[in-house]
């Protein structure tokens, strides 16, 4: 994920806030037709994929059919270097096809994310793959180290359990939390609930990289 920018306002956004808001929409595109190749087949396919085409051509033809006023969640910023700085996060970002996209709700001591799965992240019928679990709870754990501890931390050991199947096409919650800070080392926690039941835990250790020399 892009760090927050230091530029002055006027320079933060590199693109316009109607290509920032086209690309997103694209990525959802994107999102749509993947989930889409997977459960349409036969005489289906071709007018499921004309639909899916129509409407980003339509997006490009009139880009107020996107919804006026509508704001991009990430748009790209100019880093510290005056470089262009694409959100490229592939849990989070809007931009990206890859990232449910999962949205944080709440940060602070405890993080909240909620994110809905489609079908491409599926792993047993209608439910998660287990190792998109550990994605979601990675990504989770570190935005709470990020939120409580000042350096830049990187993952060094994660831990699930996996308790009950995550299901697919509802939304879940993801919570994490700092649970000890010792040195360049954090330690934190979190779960995946569904229908207020836990069905993944996680904890494990954030190191930040020793200072250079
Ligand atoms: C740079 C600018 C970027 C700007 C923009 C950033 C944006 C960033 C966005 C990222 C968004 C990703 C969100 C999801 C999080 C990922 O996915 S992060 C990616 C996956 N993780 C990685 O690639 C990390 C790979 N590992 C490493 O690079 C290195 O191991 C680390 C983590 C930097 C640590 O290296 P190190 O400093 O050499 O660590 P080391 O000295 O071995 O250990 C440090 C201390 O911890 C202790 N320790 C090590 N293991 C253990 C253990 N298992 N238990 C207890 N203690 C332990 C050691 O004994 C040592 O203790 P002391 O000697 O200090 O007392």
């Amino acid at each position: 994920m892009a760090e927050a920018s230091t530029a002055p306002p006027d320079q933060r956004v590199p693109e316009s806030i109607q290509h920032s808001v086209l690309a997103e929409f694209a990525a959802g595109v994107c999102r749509d037709i993947a989930g889409g190749l997977l459960s349409t087949t036969g005489d289906d396919l071709v007018p499921f994929l004309e639909r899916e085409v129509g409407r980003l051509r339509q997006a490009l033809e009139d880009p107020f059919a996107l919804g006026e006023g509508s704001e991009p969640r990430h748009p790209p910023v100019f880093d510290r270097r005056g470089r262009i700085a694409v959100a490229t996060n592939p849990v989070v970002s809007h931009r990206n096809a890859i990232a449910p996209p999962m949205k944080l709700v709440r940060s602070g001591d405890e993080c909240e994310f909620t994110v809905e799965l489609p079908l491409q992240y599926q792993g047993p019928p209608s439910k998660l793959h287990g190792g998109y679990s550990a994605v979601l709870l990675d990504e989770a754990l570190w935005k709470a180290v990020r939120v409580n501890v000042s350096a830049i931390s990187f993952t060094r050991e994660l831990t699930i359990g996996y308790e009950r199947p995550v299901p697919l096409f509802e939304p879940v919650t993801v919570l994490a939390r700092v649970t000890e800070v010792d040195g360049r080392k954090t330690f934190a926690e979190g779960e995946i609930l569904a229908g207020g039941e836990v069905c993944s835990r996680a904890h494990g250790l954030w190191i930040s990289p020793r200072p250079r020399e």
